[in-house]
């Protein structure tokens, strides 16, 4: 039983007022938003409450599975990414697959989707994932339990992780954001600012002020026009070099999205550009989240990791991309963390006409909308009465020969990964990245956290979530045997 992760308390639906709407109240709580949203939705019967902004904006909140599947597939059309999104983070992620609706998301979504079959996925596994871990990730934290040092930060050093596998994805470019000596890189370190900024902005109680902020060129957009300016400046010498290259090659030898995009006759430096900085948004953030959470539970369950040391143990040296894709056990738990700590936390779409939800709700056009993932994987509804506890098996069940089977659930109860046609595209990827990196890990070392007993890390989140403060842990090299 694990009773201390965050326990819904009982919280109305702000007060309202006229202009200002619930401001004053979305204000106090906005260091806390995704819980307190989260604890307004466990409150009300139906699951679907209306926010007041200020100046008569309205954002809809739901958890209600019927809902989101309405949101996400029924009515498709109606819930784009919309012009407050647009607007918000524009300026960081211009047209790219994130922030784009119609024909232009089609042919992102077309065109990037080759990056994701079978062969392409063998050959992330196989080489991408496995050169990092092997090189960089493993050689770290032998040096950690040989020296019996702490690491200050593991979600740190997963990041880095993260970052380097999806350059090399994106562009075919390898920062060496994870070295022993953890470099400060520019590009990153950028790459965050933008994120935060953008992200802040999309959330604030009174947007006009960070538009005031912009015209000035003052604080936090300052920063930001800096970020995009460092981001897109080095993602531009990318391109161009990589133009360079396709020219130089008659056949087509590398498999990164952005010679698949340059290749199919987009040469349009700009949008190219878009298209790479949201998949590197995509995919940096979303695994290392994950993980970090995923290794600070199995430090609380011995049974968990004995089960998954029990599919590890037997397995090559080097996990190959089969028996990575294999790992029933290990995916079911990485699933269990994710609905307790998940990495996009929240979802908003905009109406692009007047709608009626399942559940009655008149939805305006131009209101958002937001599925709340947090509050649904902690949603007792859905999950029942043991929703907190962290227990793989309820995605599981046992063949005749006793072997795990991965039982999945409705991807609308479950919108980790969001559903519908714009799913995920890199679902996959991320699955195979992180079991390939937890048997990597578990292989050889046990990841202890280095904190009080009793403390429990708080979940935060700007557009993905974070283990605020990091995760200090100590290393120590594992003989493997199950207990
Ligand atoms: C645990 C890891 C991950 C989680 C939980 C996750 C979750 C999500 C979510 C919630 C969305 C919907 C965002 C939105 O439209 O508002 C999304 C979209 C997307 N994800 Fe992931 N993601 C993960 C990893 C990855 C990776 C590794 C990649 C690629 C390298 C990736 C590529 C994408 C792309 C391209 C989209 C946009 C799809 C579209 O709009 O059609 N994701 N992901």
């Amino acid at each position: 039983k694990f009773p201390k992760i965050h326990s819904a308390t009982t919280t109305a639906i702000p007060k309202s007022y006229p202009v200002v709407g619930s401001v004053f109240s979305i204000a106090a709580n906005f260091h806390r938003r995704v819980h307190w949203i989260s604890d307004i939705l466990h409150t009300v019967p139906s699951s679907t409450f209306i926010l007041h902004r200020a100046f008569g904006s309205r954002q809809v909140f739901t958890a209600n599975p019927a809902v989101v599947q309405h949101i996400l597939k029924t009515n498709f059309p109606c819930y784009r990414k919309g012009h407050t999104l647009h607007l918000s983070l524009g300026d960081f992620l211009g047209n790219g697959i994130f922030n784009a609706d119609g024909e232009t998301w089609k042919f992102q979504r077309q065109i990037s989707s080759h990056e994701f079959n079978t062969k392409s996925l063998r050959k992330f596994v196989e080489t991408v994932v496995d050169v990092e871990l092997t090189d960089r990730l493993i050689p770290i934290l032998f040096e950690a339990s040989r020296n019996k040092t702490i690491i200050s930060d593991f979600q740190d050093i997963l990041q880095r992780f993260t970052f380097d596998n999806i350059c090399i994805i994106a562009f075919g470019f390898d920062p060496e954001y994870l070295l022993p000596s953890l470099p400060e890189t520019a590009f990153a370190k950028a790459f965050d600012d933008g994120t935060r900024i953008s992200s802040v902005r999309f959330n604030a109680a009174v947007p006009l002020i960070w538009k005031l902020k912009k015209i000035l060129n003052i604080g936090t957009e300052r920063r930001l026009k800096e970020a995009v300016a460092e981001v897109r400046g080095l993602a531009t010498i990318i391109v161009r070099e990589k133009k360079k290259e396709l020219i130089e090659k008659s056949v087509l030898e590398s498999v990164d999205l952005l010679s698949r995009f340059l290749s199919s006759g987009h040469s349009d430096e700009a949008f190219v550009v878009d298209i790479v900085i949201s998949f590197i948004l995509a995919g940096r953030d979303t695994t290392s989240a994950a993980l970090t959470w995923f290794f600070w539970l199995l430090s609380k369950h011995s049974h968990v990791e004995n089960e998954i040391l029990k599919e590890i143990i037997g397995k090559s040296e080097t996990v190959s991309y089969d028996e990575v894709k294999n790992m029933v056990y290990t995916h079911a738990a990485l699933c269990e963390s994710m609905r307790l700590y998940p990495p996009v936390p929240v979802d908003t779409k905009e109406a692009a006409f007047n709608d009626v939800l399942p559940d009655g709700t008149f939805v305006k056009k131009g209101w958002r909308i937001a599925y709340h993932v947090y509050a649904m994987g902690r949603s007792e509804k859905i999950w029942g009465y043991d929703w907190a506890e962290f227990r793989p098996e309820r995605w599981l069940s046992r063949d005749e020969t006793g072997k795990w089977i991965f039982v999945g659930v409705d991807p609308y109860s479950y919108p980790v990964f969001q559903a519908g046609p714009r799913v995920c595209l890199g679902k996959e990827m991320a699955f195979l990245q992180m079991k390939r990196v937890v048997a990597g890990i578990m292989k050889q070392f046990r990841v202890i956290p280095a904190m009080d007993e009793a403390f429990e890390p708080e979940y935060i989140a700007h557009l993905t979530s974070l283990m605020k403060g990091g995760f200090p842990v100590k290393i120590e090299e594992r003989s493997c045997t199950v207990q």
